[in-house]
């Protein structure tokens, strides 16, 4: 029997959204609040990738590293000599889960019904352009939503696959210490992943087709290259990992680059190597919908080839957050439910890589702000002149804007401690349009770090207040004044 013939019970609704993670909760939140008939679908774990398998378990992960390396930073000025911290890493899992199981009610069935969504727990399936299958369900919605994210991408490395390698959705449930973690991938997640582990005690390596960062500014990578070299983490760039085996209980893989090439052996391997669209089972070419490698194709107002299907977050084919996966669901609200022609504009995308010292960036990079605008000016201004980074030892990083010419902000990288909490200051800056000189003219609460975006708002006027022009001003009223 097909799923088409079992689905007895019928559902007419306005919306129906086909994913319960951080994009399509938002999506059903927000049509259900504005009075849309809404039906969920989820097949897993409410909440997704992010409250299940990404951001929030890393992060605590992250959170529980912070405080192990806390005790290195305290000797540094004169507390605790002699002190290690001891990772009870049963405990360190408990509090990662014991956070999820925090946040897990604001994702929760019942927090949706109570909102009048339909939710079911189900693996969903379109039949046609109109409708869609869930167990014994038949949908038809005026709207759809393809939210169903992605997955660890397995690279077509021979032997890879037979290693049964770690990935985001099995990393967390580790109960002891792994004594050699090799990490293929140094994308966001293998780079947090290995300072977490590196500072909660296993040695860490990690292998990278490519350079690391690569995203980011060029002068973000040296900084993290330093700090993971500190830290006894050994990193592999523009390098080629091949001939994964299963040895000893372990695992052991070659890994060569232009100046050698080693066997390494480790008790663990993560893959951590780019992510694959959610799209298998979902019917999708029975609805019309058009996709690719990356997922669904969508227009700037993120409906797919038939219009009557959205894709937002990760399946979407663009970048790849949390916070994106919200605003796509903002932009399909305006869409859908008010029928306005709201369109996607990453001009003010940021993202935070959570190593420490943070990498934080938003709108352009220098050198896409090149390609876009020509000429283009930048100020760097470095942490080591803050006075509040002085009195904690963190001088190291930098912060760098990306101005046109005239002084209109483009982009801007932070890296240094607490960066990714001060780079919303320049997202607003981006998407409100505010005046550079606004920034250079606020009074910042001194000794703070974030005094630094007024140090290089500053930077900019600096030639100009300074110059000759001012000084002979100067000079002038300084002769007519009593
Ligand atoms: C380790 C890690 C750390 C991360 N850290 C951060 C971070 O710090 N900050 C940040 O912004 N982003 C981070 N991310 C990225 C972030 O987690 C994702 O961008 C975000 O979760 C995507 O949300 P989504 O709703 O598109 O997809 P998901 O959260 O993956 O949700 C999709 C849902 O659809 C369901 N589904 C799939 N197919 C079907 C089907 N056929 N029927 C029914 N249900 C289906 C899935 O079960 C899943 O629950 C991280 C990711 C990882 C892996
Ligand atoms: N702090 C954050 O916001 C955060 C944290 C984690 C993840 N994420 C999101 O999740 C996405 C996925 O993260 P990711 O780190 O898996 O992917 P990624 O695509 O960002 O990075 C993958 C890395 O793996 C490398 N790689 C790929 N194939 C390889 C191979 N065969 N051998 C060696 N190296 C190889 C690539 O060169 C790249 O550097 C990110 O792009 C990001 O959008 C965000």
């Amino acid at each position: 029997m097909t799923a088409n013939n079992q689905a007895s019970h019928l559902i007419e609704c306005d919306v129906c959204v086909i994913g319960a993670g951080s994009a399509g909760l938002s999506a059903a939140s927000g049509a259900a609040q504005l009075g849309a008939k809404v039906v969920l679908i989820e097949r897993g774990a409410m909440g997704g990738d992010c409250l299940n398998t990404g951001c929030v378990p890393s992060k605590s992960f992250i959170a529980a590293a912070h405080a192990a390396h806390a005790f290195k930073a305290a000797m540094a000025m004169g507390v605790g000599e002699g002190l290690a911290p001891k990772v009870d890493f049963q405990a360190v899992h408990d509090h990662v889960h014991a956070v999820i199981g925090a946040i897990a009610p604001n994702d929760s069935v019942e927090r949706f019904e109570g909102m009048g969504i339909t939710v079911l727990k189900e693996s969903a399936s379109f039949v046609s352009p109109t409708e869609v299958v869930a167990g014994n369900h038949r949908i038809t919605a005026r709207r759809f939503v393809v939210a169903t994210g992605s997955r660890a991408s397995l690279p077509p490395i021979p032997g890879l696959a037979a290693c049964k390698p770690l990935t985001n959705e099995t990393i967390f449930e580790l109960t002891t210490r792994p004594d050699h973690l090799l990490i293929l991938g140094g994308g966001p997640i293998g780079l947090e992943m290995a300072q977490a582990f590196r500072r909660l005690g296993s040695e860490v390596t990690v292998v990278d087709a490519g350079e690391i960062l690569g995203k980011d500014e060029p002068e973000a990578a040296p900084l993290i290259r330093k700090v993971f070299a500190d830290e006894g983490i050994a990193l592999h760039e523009n390098a080629q990992f091949a001939d994964p085996k299963l040895v000893d209980g372990g695992v052991q893989a070659t890994v060569k680059t232009a100046s050698d090439t080693r066997t390494i052996s480790a008790s663990h391997l993560l893959v951590a190597a780019g992510r694959t669209p959610n799209l298998d089972g979902l019917g999708l070419d029975l609805a019309g919908v058009k996709t690719n490698k990356k997922g669904v194709e969508v227009d700037a107002r993120l409906r797919s080839s038939n219009h009557r299907v959205y894709a937002l977050g990760d399946v979407a084919g663009g970048p790849q957050f949390t916070h994106i996966a919200g605003y796509h669901a903002g932009i399909f609200v305006r869409n859908a439910m008010f029928g306005l022609p709201s369109k996607v504009d990453y001009a003010a995308l940021p993202w935070v890589t959570y190593l420490d010292p943070e990498v934080a960036h938003v709108g352009l990079t220098e050198a896409d702000a090149r390609k876009q605008h020509g000429e283009v000016t930048t100020i760097i201004e470095h942490f080591a002149e803050n006075d509040r980074a002085q009195t904690e030892k963190r001088t190291e990083g930098f912060i760098k804007l990306v101005l046109t010419p005239r002084g209109k902000v483009l982009g801007a990288t932070m890296v240094g401690p607490h960066a990714g909490e001060m780079i919303t200051l320049w997202g607003l800056v981006i998407s409100g349009k505010v005046k550079l000189s606004a920034v250079a003219s606020m009074i910042a609460p001194y000794p703070t770090l974030a005094e630094i975006s007024k140090r290089a708002a500053s930077a900019y006027y600096k030639p100009k207040l300074f110059g000759k022009l001012p000084k002979a001003w100067v000079g002038l009223v300084q002769k007519l004044l009593p």
